[in-house]
């Protein structure tokens, strides 16, 4: 019988916010998660910089040290559980638990998003598995979904809300017209945001698991370094309510997209049809749309980060590697959904040769003319316009908002009619551009 062997033991390394929720999940659902595994997990080891604060987690439940590589040491420890975060000495501690043999779990999508191919590269050499469930949308099993359930289709797109502090003070902003700082604050305390919340607010973290999915779903290395991330820190109370009126919402996405050329991989706000699920999606709640040939658009939605959301995903790990541990490792799923001799070059693209509609908002003079020499600049550029929505000007006021819709459009001749626009004297301020996406 194989409940009869001894639990699996795990190595937990830094026991914060994912940690203790790791930690007592694990301890409550015991027994059903035993029945499922057909072997017992156990924390048999924890190692964090606090020692103190670990011991009032776990009591003595488990052995506490300081010293992280004391775990990687101990050739009684089966899988090693990263939860320190960042690419310092999560890396040095991953790629030596590696080396010693042991599976590891990560919730780090920056560690794998930066350095995924050498971290892989090094477990497939070993013969061990590198799982990451909670590094991407926290608790949502989206990377069982792209590698497992979705293996049939050829994906076209994903388009996700992956960060749930930004997601957070973008609905809260709209909501209840609070500031950008005080709903920041707030993300902080209930354990959203990233060590360093530039991270959340300027784009990176999405883009750290953007990148992760890219390379799930077109079997292409993980390559951080070419996505390009904008985040939300710049965009205006202004342009959330013009948004409102031409019924989208702002969002900040985190797209991959096949390209007949190449990938687009990108993160920025982004206008959405306020009737699609997704522009619902409120609060800290994460959720990834994916689009594949034989499945059509499908949609996954949860909470993407906290404590026990984020720690059902590692516990979802301990599981799955419990389960194989014993299997030939070629008969494991590879880690990047492609068996590795398999993955493509195909090349991220430029942002230039994006392709979306545009929002634009511009603030003219009101005069005659003045809208018919910006249409025929955007014209000059192939670009043609799907709505116009012109603000009344008040008595006396001599300047006015103008928001232009475009059709789809490449981003380079995008790029050429804003520098052409932003040059007409009648054009009084920088032009707001936001990038739109339909996700029909
Ligand atoms: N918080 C979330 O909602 C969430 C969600 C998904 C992924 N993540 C990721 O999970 C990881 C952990 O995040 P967290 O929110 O739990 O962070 P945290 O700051 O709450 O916990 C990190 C812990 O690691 C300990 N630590 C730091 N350096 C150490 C060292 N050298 N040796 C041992 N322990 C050390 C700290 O004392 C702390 O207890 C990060 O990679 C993060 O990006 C977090
Ligand atoms: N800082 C991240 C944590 C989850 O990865 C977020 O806000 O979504
Ligand atoms: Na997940």
């Amino acid at each position: 019988m194989s409940n009869s062997m001894k639990p699996i033991q795990v190595g937990l390394l830094g026991i914060g916010t994912v940690g203790s929720g790791t930690f007592k999940v694990l301890q409550r659902n015991q027994h059903e998660i035993m029945r499922r595994a057909g072997r017992g997990i156990e924390i048999a080891m924890v190692a964090d910089l606090d020692v103190e604060r670990a011991r009032a987690v776990v009591g003595d439940a488990a052995e506490v040290v300081s010293d992280a590589r004391q775990i990687i040491a101990n050739p009684a420890i089966d899988i090693v559980v990263e939860l320190i975060g960042g690419y310092g000495i999560a890396k040095a501690l991953v790629l030596e638990a590696i080396a010693a043999g042991k599976h590891v779990v990560t919730a780090n999508k920056a560690l794998l998003a930066v350095h995924g191919t050498e971290i892989f590269e090094a477990a497939r050499a070993k013969g061990v598995v590198v799982a990451f469930e909670a590094a991407v949308a926290g608790g949502i099993p989206i990377i069982k979904a792209l590698r497992e359930g979705l293996t049939a289709n050829r994906i076209e797109w994903i388009a996700g809300i992956i960060n749930g502090t930004t997601n957070f003070i973008l609905s809260e902003m709209r909501d209840k017209g609070l500031d950008f700082d005080v709903v920041l604050k707030e993300a902080q305390r209930l354990g959203y945001a990233e060590a360093d919340p530039t991270f959340d607010i300027e784009g990176v973290d999405a883009a750290h698991k953007a990148t992760l999915m890219s390379a799930l779903a077109f079997g292409i290395p993980v390559q951080f370094d070419k996505a390009h991330v904008e985040g939300i820190t710049k965009l205006a109370a202004a342009d959330i309510r013009y948004a409102e009126q031409l019924g989208y919402r702002i969002k900040l996405l985190g797209i991959a997209r096949r390209q007949e050329a190449g990938i687009e991989l990108r993160v920025h706000p982004t206008l959405v049809p306020a009737k699609r699920l997704i522009a619902n999606v409120e609060g800290a709640m994460n959720a990834v749309m994916v689009q594949g040939d034989a499945v059509g658009t499908t949609l996954y939605y949860g909470k993407g980060a906290g404590s026990e959301p984020t720690a059902s995903a590692v516990v979802a790990d301990l599981v799955d590697i419990t389960r194989l541990h014993t299997a030939d490792p070629d008969h494991r799923v590879p880690h990047l959904a492609f068996q590795p001799d398999a993955l493509a070059d195909t090349p991220i693209l430029p942002i230039e040769q994006v392709r979306t509609a545009f929002y634009l908002r511009l603030r003219v003079a009101d005069e005659a003319g003045v809208l018919a020499r910006i249409t025929s600049i955007l014209a000059e550029n192939d670009i043609s316009i799907d709505a116009v929505l012109q603000r009344e000007s008040a008595e006396g006021e001599k300047q006015t908002d103008l928001i232009i819709l475009t059709h789809v459009t490449v981003e380079g001749p995008m790029r050429a009619a804003l520098a052409a626009m932003q040059a007409l004297p009648t054009v009084v301020a920088p032009i707001v551009s936001l990038r739109t996406e339909e996700l029909a």
